[in-house]
């Protein structure tokens, strides 16, 4: 058997972790109930390497197995290169099942040459119940194949081996969820805190293949998934981010306690450094506009930095670049203001799609989010906006697939449910003491409903300090409150 301990079964697991074929949050599962870690192993297309490594595995373990069956059949869709590299790899002729009967023609279920009593070896990527597996066997069982065995890349240990079983059928995997889990704990990719509340939910929800649950009632799920991300504190969301700057924030609002972003929305250059050198010691952030600024100058961007290292604090320029991939690293980069060398993190509106992204990181070198990361707009705080729940949807999908993500610190928006990846932060405008809204739509609420029931990671507040008489003690006030939001919404 290919020993999971080894080192090369090691790499692979680390190497899936960083590619993003799994991660650990709060997702809906195709069951109905939520789950605190994901697998897409749809991403290895893209990475041959990866590919090539998880084949040279597989077909590593079925000789070790010992598993000689005339075909090899891969369940659709994810696991069908997997099979085609193991067939050729191993010269096995291949089967392919489809998914829904051909409407014309042969009307085939299951194409390929084969013969009644030939036997078939199952290739699948990931097993939950094991009900795609099976669904599969049943296919090809209707064409009078015999399967009695199937290789997996991760079996997540919900019920998939004893289910597969009572239909005869063995399975054999690569990886098992615990493996992983322990595999990245021991790395320090993850902390044990999330070792046990993956533990915890896969002790209590297992499924039977037909959807259904052990135990016979829909398990607590809410209470099984610790990773939940407005349950987490900001120092265990830090060792999930996988922006580098998303890192240094969550660590820094942990140890310098605070979760306020100032919007220093002011004209004159010397009245942003007043307020940042007053404000500085409470904020995590600090946000500008910097096309408003009449006096603008190299020197003043110095004398901001200087003020950021100071107080530690991080500089976002709130720029929500909109444009196609080359126009927005042009203005990323270049112009009077070059963004790109000072502003730690920028906003950027999804509607172009993923070449927002790969238009500024094209503006900057080969290790561009090391230094610097975004934040997407998936939702505005202005009354009227025309975003909808699709456009949502989408934007959660760009912010947390693909290749680069690790540029993507967090996601702009008014609700929990935007997205739920813990290692990405929520950061929410329309904060002021009081409820209401603005002559020009602009809607505030509290510090308190943002965090708690808006799932605020960290509170935007602009003309709540900006407009006091004592901008240092509004500062203090907005901090304190947007705080003890936060304790209180990991305590409960
Ligand atoms: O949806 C959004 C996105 C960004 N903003 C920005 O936040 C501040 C809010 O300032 P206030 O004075 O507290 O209203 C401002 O810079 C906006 O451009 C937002 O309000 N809503």
């Amino acid at each position: 058997m290919v020993a999971q301990g080894s080192d090369k079964m090691k790499a692979l697991a680390l190497k899936l972790f960083e590619i993003n074929a799994f991660k650990f949050g709060d997702f809906k599962m195709k069951v109905g109930i939520n789950s605190p870690v994901y697998f897409d192993l749809r991403v290895i297309v893209s990475y041959p390497d990866v590919m090539q490594t998880v084949s040279d595995l597989l077909v590593e373990h079925i000789k070790e197995v010992k598993l000689s069956a005339k075909h090899v059949c891969g369940v659709p869709y994810t696991a069908l290169p997997l099979a085609t590299i193991v067939s050729l790899q191993q010269g096995t002729p291949m089967l392919v099942r489809r998914k829904e009967a051909k409407a014309y023609g042969t009307k085939k279920l299951v194409e390929g040459i084969f013969n009644a009593g030939d036997t078939c070896l199952i290739v699948e990527d990931v097993v939950t119940s094991g009900s795609s597996i099976l669904e599969t066997v049943r296919d090809l069982q209707s064409e009078g194949i015999v399967v009695t065995d199937a290789v997996v890349v991760v079996d997540r240990e919900q019920g998939g081996v004893a289910n597969i079983a009572k239909h005869g059928v063995k399975m054999h995997s690569l990886f098992t969820l615990s493996f992983l889990l322990n595999t990245l704990h021991v790395a320090g990719r993850i902390e044990k805190s999330t070792v046990d509340a993956v533990a915890k939910y896969i002790a209590a929800v297992q499924i039977n293949s037909d959807g259904t649950f052990v135990g016979g009632d829909k398990p607590d799920v809410v209470g099984a998934n610790d990773l939940q991300r407005t349950k987490l504190t900001y120092e265990s969301r830090a060792n999930l981010a996988k922006s580098a700057v998303a890192k240094r924030l969550f660590n820094l609002m942990a140890s310098k306690q605070t979760n306020l972003c100032l919007a220093a929305d002011l004209t004159k250059a010397d009245d942003i450094l007043n307020v940042a050198d007053k404000c500085g010691p409470y904020i995590c952030l600090l946000k500008t506009h910097v096309d408003i600024v009449e006096d603008f100058s190299e020197g003043f961007i110095t004398n901001l930095q200087s003020l950021a290292k100071r107080h530690n604090f991080l500089l976002m320029e709130d720029r929500k670049f909109a444009d196609i991939g080359n126009t927005v690293s042009l203005q990323y980069a270049k112009g009077i203001y070059k963004i790109s060398g000072w502003a730690d993190l920028v906003t950027a509106h999804t509607l172009p799609g993923r070449s927002i992204l790969q238009g500024l990181k094209a503006a900057l070198g080969p290790d561009a989010s090391k230094e610097r990361g975004v934040f997407l707009l998936a939702e505005m705080s202005a009354s009227g906006n025309l975003i909808d729940d699709k456009y949502k949807e989408n934007s959660n999908k760009i912010a947390t697939e693909g290749a680069d993500v690790d540029f993507v610190a967090g996601v702009v928006c008014q609700s929990s449910k935007t997205f739920a990846f813990p290692g990405l932060l929520q950061l929410t405008p329309g904060v002021k003491i009081d409820e209401s809204v603005d002559k020009l739509g602009q809607q505030y609420q509290t510090p308190e409903h943002v965090v708690q029931e808006r799932g605020a990671d960290i509170g935007v507040v602009g003309r709540g300090i900006l407009q006091a008489t004592n901008v240092e003690q509004a500062a203090q006030t907005y901090r304190d409150r947007l705080w003890a939001a936060y304790k209180d919404r990991v305590a409960k």
